[in-house]
């Protein structure tokens, strides 16, 4: 059984249908990336599925339970920072803690989760939140989020407005944590970000998944591609056209040509040789989340 299953959840703003049977799982452990362009209904999903907001039909279960709409009941077992706890400013992280493992029945070890999520260090000590840095708030409101042993933290942009060392330092106690058994859901728009946290991917436009899949699977539906630079780009597209394979002009004064099966970087050199070029510059371009995440959502609003 999954630990948190969306079965055909719909929901309508007026006659705006913000979701549209929305169906997806997410399983112990794992790093679910939500991801979708602006006003996809990743928000809207977020918070019907912890109990935040009604939806009109579906069912949404979460460790065998079926969620209701309850703001008092829906944050008991997931960790969430979707609405952000409040922080206090005149509180040090470690008020904080205290504060909200009190109401909570059974709460996380507090300084050991605060060794965990790195604010015990000398950074944090006496002082109070107001004197936080973003990433300091980010950080404890993910302590926060854990302070009652949950078993799925759900994260909104929970990178946004962070320095690259702080969202290596998240993005590795997030890895940490996923690794004792915690599922992660998390949206965000920093999709490099995402292709290196994410376990899987589940994709919304428009109020539908449009799909859903491992990272590794949904990037190898992607090709990779050989950037070469030749002395003479036409000639170069005329060969590769001549030897069958999928070839295109580049932006960058280049030719861009899609691999395959026999088809790669030493297969594109001695093709240039062959016709007498001189090669320049030769990469093969990695496939990246964001390229085919654009493909993906072009393809969908083609079909529909
Ligand atoms: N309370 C509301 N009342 C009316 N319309 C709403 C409400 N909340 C969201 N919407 C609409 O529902 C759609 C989905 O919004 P949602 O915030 O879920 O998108 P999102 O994928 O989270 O977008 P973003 O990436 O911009 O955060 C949008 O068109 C939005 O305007």
């Amino acid at each position: 059984m999954s630990l948190l299953e969306l079965r055909h959840l719909s929901k309508h703003f007026g006659s705006y249908k913000a979701l549209d049977n929305v169906s997806f799982s997410v399983e112990p452990g794992r790093i679910v990336g939500l991801i979708g362009p602006n006003g996809a209904g990743k928000s809207t999903a977020m918070r019907a599925m912890t109990g935040l907001m009604r939806f009109d039909s579906g069912e949404v279960t979460f460790d065998g339970q079926a969620v209701k709409f309850s703001k008092t009941k829906a944050l008991a077992k997931m960790g969430n920072l979707i609405e952000y706890p409040a922080i206090y400013p005149n509180f040090t992280a470690e008020d904080h803690m205290k504060y909200y493992a009190m109401d909570s029945k059974d709460p996380e070890d507090i300084h050991e989760l605060m060794k965990l999520t790195g604010i015990d260090g000398d950074n944090f000590g006496k002082r109070k939140a107001k004197n936080f840095s973003l990433g300091m708030k980010q950080r404890l409101g993910i302590a926060i989020a854990l302070v009652r042993k949950p078993k799925l933290v759900i994260l909104d942009e929970p990178m946004n407005g962070l320095d690259p060392q702080s969202v290596r330092e998240i993005r590795a106690l997030i890895q940490k944590l996923a690794g004792q058994g915690i599922a992660f859901l998390i949206s965000s728009h920093l999709l490099d970000e995402l292709q290196r946290l994410a376990d899987d991917v589940v994709i919304i436009n428009k109020g539908k998944i449009i799909r859903r899949a491992t990272m590794a699977e949904f990037l190898s539906e992607d090709k990779a591609q050989i950037k070469v630079k030749t002395s003479d780009n036409h000639a170069m597209v005329k060969a590769a056209e001549a030897a069958g394979w999928q070839v295109a002009m580049g932006s960058e004064d280049d030719v861009l040509i899609t691999a395959e099966e026999g088809v790669n970087a030493q297969a594109v050199l001695a093709k240039a040789t062959e016709a007498n070029l001189e090669v320049q510059d030769i990469q093969t371009a990695t496939v990246n989340l964001e390229d085919h995440l654009m493909e993906v959502l072009s393809e969908n609003s083609t079909r529909a």
